[in-house]
């Protein structure tokens, strides 16, 4: 069977006392997007500094294809795009995608990275004149350029506006439907719930969560309720069972793990309430409850 792109089998990872990875297992496999999620710390860049041989185990495996991270023929294969890039800041964009495309085997053309990372009309621009959303267009490019069989992404859409974020998607779907593998660390949850295949959530060096963005959602018991209602949020933030509460114009929102006693409430107190809806709660929460409730443990 193919090695997946990425495994890490175990691994711990210490710094001094602190434990940035304990005892971690994820895989990344080809044609799928992982997203690793977790708070500050968590240990989500730590994995990909195994990944990528900046960093070693200090017990367990890191792998790429089944080899060793840092080995010449894996680093053809893989694309980077980190939070702080080394880029030659005084080359034009076009010289730096020509120097990056060289590199590897089968490069995409230079249309194609141009239009994938949104660069029209930057090629002769020097990349320490950019903006810092044009800046970081080009890095998305430079990782990408080398048509990667695995692509990591750490947090790629900070700083962009809404229609680069989306473009960067757009871009980042097409690659993961030639069969790229992707991992992205983000702390926007939204991007996870739009791209991810599968999800990890790590928290304080441990995966508290895994499974597809609908499985660990379903980790949580909680419901969101929308309504027309002019009842006074303070007064419904106090209900038992209330977990928070919004109000949004005329409407207000209610995160609560007890959706039926708190709809019976709402209709009781309000009989002029209308445009009732119940979901099952979003990733962002059940984010916040799980890692909330590792934190409470932990303490
Ligand atoms: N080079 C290092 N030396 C010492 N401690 C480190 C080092 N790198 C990371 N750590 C520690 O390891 C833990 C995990 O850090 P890591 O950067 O992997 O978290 P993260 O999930 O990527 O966080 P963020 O969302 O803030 O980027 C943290 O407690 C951090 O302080």
């Amino acid at each position: 069977m193919l090695a997946p792109a990425a495994e890490l089998r175990n691994v711990i990872k210490r710094y001094g006392a602190t434990v940035a990875l304990d005892s971690v297992d994820l895989v990344a496999r080809n044609g799928e997007l992982l997203a690793l999620l977790g708070p500050n710390g968590a240990g989500k860049s730590t994995a990909i500094a195994l990944w990528l041989g900046l960093a070693r185990p200090d017990a367990g495996r890191a792998a790429l294809f089944g080899a060793a991270p840092g080995a010449m023929a894996v680093r053809r294969r893989v694309g980077v795009m980190l939070q702080s890039a080394g880029v030659p800041y005084t080359l034009k964009v076009g010289e730096l995608l020509a120097q990056i495309r060289a590199a590897y085997p089968a490069p995409y053309p230079t249309g194609e990275c141009v239009r994938l990372a949104g660069l029209d009309g930057l090629l002769d621009r020097r990349y320490d004149r950019l903006s810092g959303g044009q800046q970081r267009r080009v890095q998305f490019a430079l990782a990408i350029c080398g048509r990667p069989q695995l692509l990591f992404l750490d947090e790629p859409t900070v700083g962009l506006d809404v229609d680069a974020r989306t473009a960067l998607w757009q871009a980042i779907r097409t690659l993961v439907a030639e069969g790229c593998a992707v991992v992205l660390t983000t702390h926007y949850l939204e991007e996870a719930e739009a791209l991810a295949d599968r999800v990890a959530v790590l928290a304080q060096g441990r995966i508290v969560a895994a499974g597809s963005v609908a499985e660990v959602r379903a980790r949580v018991s909680q419901k969101r309720i929308r309504c027309v209602s002019a009842l006074d949020a303070q007064l419904v933030g106090a209900w038992p069972d209330v977990r928070t509460v919004r109000r949004d114009g005329e409407r207000i929102e209610i995160v609560t793990d007890a959706a039926e006693a708190v709809v019976r409430q709402l209709l009781f107190e309000d009989p002029a309430l209308g445009e009732l809806e119940v979901r099952r709660a979003g990733l962002a929460e059940a984010f916040v409850e799980i890692t909330r409730t590792v934190a409470a443990k932990a303490a």
